[in-house]
């Protein structure tokens, strides 16, 4: 068995069909037309999302590291796998299939790696949906003149909604993408992450968008309300600081990062007809709110700032209750900044344990699955 440095959800090379070009973050500022062709992928238009970003910079700084990439789309997996080998021809990328919204997907990929590997040091979750987003155009020009306008443009606070839908295993398709799958994947993966003598650190992608009032104990697959992704986010930080006073002793640390407003594949869907042309000419004021914000990051190598600062600390030194924030100044240069989180330790726990009950739940659905498939 080898030794594994990195593993990740959700750093697939994106393509978008139709819709015309993107923005590669990669590249800075410019625009860069670059059609993929027929790979027997879908045939689009390249664009990076935040865990490509990561795993560029994790490689420019560690050229021989052993990352895993797991994907859901096997295709898109390959495509990041080929430009990551092709800018670091030393790294030892694997790859693997992990539908993080199901369950069966999630069983499976926790199987695969404990017969691959026999320890992790990095877990990166960071894959992520924002489904069917309906943005309040009204409700943003409210904002932009009221004095909330700065939150507005940091939090996404007030303009954004989504609409959910149910997953095959019959859970809210937000809760179970960004939440339930690494929570399972976490708990299927502890024997690697908590070895004697040994530190891990498990590091998520939340958001600044994470509001407490978007979530509820009593409804923590977000059924009722029209804020899934924030209320996903919220129980994210909160999942954090649970895992953080369960594991620790074991050797294992969580995290939780917001990247900050990031052009990826995410945020384009939150304006489909927008053209884009249009969003070409928004970057200038972009870069411009930026002199007032500095959330606005903009491009993955720059939301990625958090996620790979991370990846030099020392877990110990960590603090469960701040969220790291990737910033970056009018002038373009990255920072980090830690905040604190609006979570507290008893809603933490109480959350762990409706998590538990829910894994219980749906293992034994599992194992009922299995059984009658035996008997077929
Ligand atoms: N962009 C932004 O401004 C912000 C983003 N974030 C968070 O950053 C993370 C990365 O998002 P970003 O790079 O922006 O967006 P992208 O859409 O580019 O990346 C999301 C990644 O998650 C993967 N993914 C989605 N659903 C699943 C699933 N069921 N199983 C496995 N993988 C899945 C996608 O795979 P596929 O290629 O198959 O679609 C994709 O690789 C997300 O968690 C997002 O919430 C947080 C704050 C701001
Ligand atoms: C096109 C023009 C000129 C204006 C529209 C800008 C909005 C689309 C944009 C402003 C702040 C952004 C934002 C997010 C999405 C896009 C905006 C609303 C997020 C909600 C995306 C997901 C997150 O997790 C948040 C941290 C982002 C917060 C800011």
């Amino acid at each position: 068995m080898e030794e594994a440095a990195v593993w990740m959800t959700g750093p697939s090379a994106q393509t978008m069909t139709g819709g015309g070009g993107r923005i590669d973050a990669a590249i800075g500022w410019e625009r860069l037309w670059r059609p993929i062709t027929a790979r027997g992928c879908d045939v689009g238009w390249d664009i990076r999302g935040i865990g490509l970003a990561l795993c560029e910079r994790l490689l420019d700084e560690e050229p021989g590291l052993q990352l895993c990439l797991a994907c859901r789309n096997m295709c898109r997996a390959q495509e990041a796998r080929a430009a990551l080998l092709t800018s670091h021809p030393r790294a030892q990328v694997g790859l693997l299939q992990l539908d993080t919204s199901s369950v069966t997907s999630v069983l499976k990929a926790a199987q695969e790696v404990k017969l691959r590997y026999s320890q992790l040091d990095y877990l990166y979750l960071n894959a992520g949906i924002m489904p069917n987003p309906q943005f309040d155009v009204k409700a943003f020009f409210k904002g932009v003149f009221s004095s909330k306008v700065v939150n507005m443009l940091a939090t996404g606070e007030g303009i954004l909604t989504q609409k959910d839908s149910t997953t095959a295993d019959g859970m809210q398709e937000v809760f179970a993408t960004n939440l339930f799958g690494h929570f399972l994947l976490v708990r299927e993966l502890e024997s690697l992450l908590c070895q004697p003598g040994h530190t891990s650190q498990v590091i998520w992608t939340s958001s600044s968008n994470a509001h407490q009032s978007a979530f509820s104990l009593e409804d923590i697959q977000h059924q009722q309300g029209t804020h899934p992704y924030s209320s996903s986010k919220y129980a994210t930080d909160l999942l954090s600081l649970a895992l953080n006073t369960h594991l620790n002793k074991q050797g294992l640390y969580s995290s939780v990062i917001c990247p900050g407003f990031v052009m990826t594949k995410l945020t384009y869907a939150i304006l489909p007809a927008f053209p884009d042309f249009l969003w070409t000419l928004a970057m200038p004021i972009f870069w411009f709110i930026r002199m007032f914000t500095n959330t606005f990051t903009l491009t993955s190598y720059n939301g990625a700032e958090a996620l790979f600062w991370l990846f030099k600390q020392t877990p110990e030194s960590l603090d469960a209750y701040s969220k790291y924030h990737s910033l970056t100044s009018g002038r373009g240069a990255n920072h980090i900044q830690p905040r604190k989180m609006d979570v507290d330790e008893d809603t933490a726990e109480a959350l762990y344990q409706k998590l538990l009950e829910l894994e219980d739940q749906v293992r034994k659905k599992e194992e009922r699955r299995d059984n009658a498939s035996l008997l077929l």
